[in-house]
């Protein structure tokens, strides 16, 4: 897979490092590249009747927004600078020399935060990825001012007040209708709430790119699109045997549909056959629901669920499940017995989460997939704990258990056991509904079966899942999705897949 990389501030901090002393390019060459890429894409968009001004703080960031107020200006536009530390406050080095480059050209310094507030565009340059603390007193006051006027507002790499890292508001914050962020984008630009202050993210080269990395490359990336093209064509020659048998251990007496979900979701994401285990009072709600699916009812023990699972290649286990005593003995016998990949979610993780040593029983790749409630049972931490840094969490579970960990939110997170982790970028709000869940486990399990690679599948899976949802979106809007929309959406996505990519 070649994805692109996600970086955090300090990572960023690295690269520049790199890109000037490994590659001897000077950080005044990649601070004016950073401003002009800035400034072709604002000429792009507005034209010179539109009057800009930039807000700068005193560090690196600044010295980009001087940069790109001195380029607009010699390109023909107006735009004043606010100093927003006051004139005389020394800076960063690359802040000094550009505050003198563009004192030299005299262009115009405005010290009145009204005739800011008064412009067309305002670029915020007072602090990037060198915020350390809340943003407060005056500075604050300065944000709060341009945030309610109806100018433009543009952000220079991050919106100020933004953590690049992991996402959180530092007080007062820049409230951009566009971020224009250097190289890779920032995890905190990506993760909420960070992202509600960003508006649209788009990454400008300023020639810094993965030679920089030097080997080291960052642990967290993202799927997009042009990685559904990586995807290979199912082979011609096959029969139903070919693409994996799975078996989906799921729904309870009030939790039919659960079951129905996971296992269409399956079929639909194209495994060759689905088995459900589920009690005898779901038969004929599910037969006619998803009568593909075959059906074993009632399973009452261990050894009745082992011969079960030497027919199949991958098991789903947890959608609708109940915590019975019954889906004890059927979790607990699929975590000490399976010699096959395993998807474990929903109360599958409520019932090791009152026992975490089944977690340590299993023999094969497991991939489990928590929504936050559920990983604050696994992990016993409240659910505020692991939203402050929620790649830290699901990094720590994956490597704690081994373990690939999905877990699922606004921007759900992939983590394998070694070390590499994924921010899934597609979705939205619309598929915050019952039985979404169930749908991804699905997905995921119908990958498994085809793919037999668990960090593969779970990536993808919750990728895949999330397009799908995007794809009905103009069908059904957010209010109006459901579950099963979800699963129409994946024939779209299978069929762009089939079209390579297009
Ligand atoms: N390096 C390169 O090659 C390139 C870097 N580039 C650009 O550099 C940016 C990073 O620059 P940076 O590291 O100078 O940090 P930046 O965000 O400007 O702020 C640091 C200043 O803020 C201050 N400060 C922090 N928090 C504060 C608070 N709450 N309240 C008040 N003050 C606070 C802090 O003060 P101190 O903590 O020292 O008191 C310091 O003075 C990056 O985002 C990108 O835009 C590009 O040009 C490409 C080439
Ligand atoms: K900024």
């Amino acid at each position: 897979m070649i994805l692109e990389y996600i970086v955090t501030g300090n990572e960023m901090k690295l690269l520049d490092d790199t890109t000037s002393q490994v590659f001897l390019v000077p950080s005044v060459v990649l601070m004016e590249q950073a401003a002009a890429g800035v400034v072709r894409e604002l000429v792009a968009c507005f034209d010179k009747s539109k009057e800009f001004a930039v807000i700068c703080g005193r560090g690196n960031n600044a010295g980009d927004g001087i940069a790109i107020a001195r380029l607009l200006n010699q390109a023909g536009y107006r735009c004043m600078v606010y100093y927003a530390f006051g004139t005389d406050e020394a800076g960063s080095e690359l802040f000094e020399l550009q505050k003198n480059i563009y004192a030299r050209y005299g262009f115009k310094v405005v010290s009145d935060i009204e005739c800011v507030c008064k412009s067309d565009v305002i670029i915020d340059a007072l602090f990037g990825t060198g915020l350390k603390r809340a943003i407060e007193g005056s500075l604050a006051d300065v944000i709060s001012s341009v945030n309610k006027t109806d100018a433009y507002r543009v952000a220079v790499d991050v919106p100020s007040g933004v953590d690049s890292d992991k996402g959180h508001v530092m007080g007062c914050t820049f409230k951009a209708d566009f971020t224009y962020t250097f190289s890779y984008k920032k995890t905190g630009l990506l993760l909420w709430p960070g992202c509600d202050y960003c508006g649209l993210v788009k990454v400008v080269p300023i020639g810094i790119d993965d030679h920089s990395f030097c080997g080291n490359l960052p642990s967290v990336r993202a799927l997009d699109e042009s990685d559904l093209k990586k995807l290979d064509n199912r082979p011609a020659h096959s029969n139903k045997g070919t693409f994996g048998k799975l078996l989906v251990i799921a729904g309870s007496r009030d939790m039919a549909g659960a079951a129905v979900l996971s296992a269409k979701a399956a079929y639909k994401s194209g495994a060759g056959l689905v088995k459900i285990i589920t009690p005898e009072c779901n038969r004929s709600i599910i037969q006619c629901a998803l009568p593909e699916a075959l059906l074993c009812t009632d399973i009452a023990s261990a050894k009745a669920l082992e011969t079960e699972l030497e027919w199949a290649d991958a098991v789903v286990i947890g959608p609708g499940l109940s915590k019975s005593d019954n889906a004890k003995m059927l979790v607990e016998t699929v975590l000490k017995t399976a010699e096959i990949p395993l998807v474990i979610d929903a109360d599958a993780l409520n019932i090791i989460s009152d026992n975490m040593t089944l977690l340590n029983e299993h023999k094969m790749p497991v991939i489990v997939t928590p929504h936050l409630g559920e990983m604050s049972r696994l992990m016993k931490k409240s659910i505020a704990d692991i939203q402050e840094d929620i790649i830290g969490v699901a990094g720590e579970f994956a490597c704690l258990y081994n373990v690939t960990c999905v877990l699922k939110d606004f921007r759900t997170i992939i983590a394998a056991a070694d070390g590499e982790k994924f921010i899934n970028l597609s979705g939205n709000c619309g598929m915050a509904t019952a039985g979404s869940g169930d749908v991804l486990s699905g997905i995921v399990g119908g990958l498994l079966v085809q793919w037999r690679d668990t960090k593969k599948a779970a990536a993808y899976g919750a990728f895949i899942h999330g397009l799908a949802g995007d794809m009905v979106f103009d069908n059904t809007g957010s209010y109006g999705m459901i579950a099963s929309d979800i699963i129409d959406g994946l024939d779209k996505v299978w069929i762009k897949v089939e079209k390579n990519g297009n």
